[in-house]
């Protein structure tokens, strides 16, 4: 059995499933390689629009790292080449130029919490449980989730999960941020796929550019961030899918 699938829909999203469900969807090298090549084929693909990235079965998007396997490296030094290698992967999935999904169909713990974190938007099943819970491992989050919970969630509420490493319910997660949708478990793919439709009305150039907004946000300044958005806007405005638009508005059409 394959680790993990990929296809790509006839609308352009991009389906990334890890396929061990009787592993709890945990994260191996494997998984990782995948991941990898994924994100690299969507940031090039003119016809990849948006990526959801999501787990097999009903019962976990992701347990975290395979814990069977990482448990075999014993020294810091073994223990940073799995972290950073993992830690790039994640960064190159948080600044890629298209909409990501975390679709979190059940159990999203520790690292799990981490690949979630990395993506844009975070839709969880009803039936999910939710927790960064490496603390209780006597680790923090290694591939850094923490740095990105804290960009992307109210300094408190991120704290308070990174700090108490407690699961939450997906309720309670939505309630202070975490994850934007709640939705029954069997209408999962069907919400996943509506939350996406004005996204992917709109062009992947307009989108790109909004991504690059945020991206530039995490190594640049805000005075460079905002005038890398003007010198983007620029770029676009003078391309012919703005003046078509113009020129419909101005004709009344
Ligand atoms: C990189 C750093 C990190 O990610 S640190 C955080 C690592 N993750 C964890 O601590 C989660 C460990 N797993 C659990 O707490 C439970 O298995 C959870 C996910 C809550 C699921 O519970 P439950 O539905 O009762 O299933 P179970 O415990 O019987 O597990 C089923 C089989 O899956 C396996 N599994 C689960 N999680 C992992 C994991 N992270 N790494 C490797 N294997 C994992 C279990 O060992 C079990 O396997 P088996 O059926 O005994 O062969």
């Amino acid at each position: 059995m394959e680790k993990y699938a990929v296809r790509m829909d006839a609308s352009g999203i991009v389906w990334f499933t890890i396929n061990r469900p009787d592993k709890r969807n945990a994260i191996d090298y494997d998984v990782m390689d995948g991941l990898e090549k994924t994100i690299e084929e969507v940031s090039i693909n003119n016809n990849a629009k948006a990526l959801v990235i999501t787990g097999s079965g009903d019962q976990a998007f992701c347990a975290g790292g395979d814990l069977g396997v990482f448990h075999d490296l014993r020294s810091k030094f073994q223990a940073y080449d799995m972290l950073s290698r993992m830690g790039a992967i994640l960064y190159s999935l948080l600044c890629l130029p298209k909409p990501t999904i975390a679709l979190i169909n059940g159990t999203c713990i520790g690292g799990g919490a981490e690949l979630a974190t990395a993506c844009d938007f975070r839709i969880s099943s009803s039936t999910s449980k939710i927790g960064f819970v490496q603390g209780k491992l006597g680790i923090t989050t290694g591939w850094g989730g923490a740095t990105m919970l804290l960009e992307k969630m109210k300094y408190d509420h991120a704290m308070e999960m990174l700090m108490t490493a407690t699961i939450l319910t997906p309720e309670k997660a939505k309630q202070i941020g975490y994850v934007h949708k709640v939705v029954e478990p069997e209408k999962l793919f069907e919400e996943c796929n509506s939350y996406l439709v004005p996204y992917l009305s709109l062009s992947t150039q307009v989108l790109s550019a909004y991504k690059m907004v945020a991206v530039r946000k995490w190594d640049v300044t805000f005075k460079e961030r905002m005038f890398s958005e003007i010198e983007r806007c620029s770029y676009l405005w003078e391309l012919d899918e703005h003046h078509h638009a113009v020129d419909a508005f101005l004709q009344g059409k």
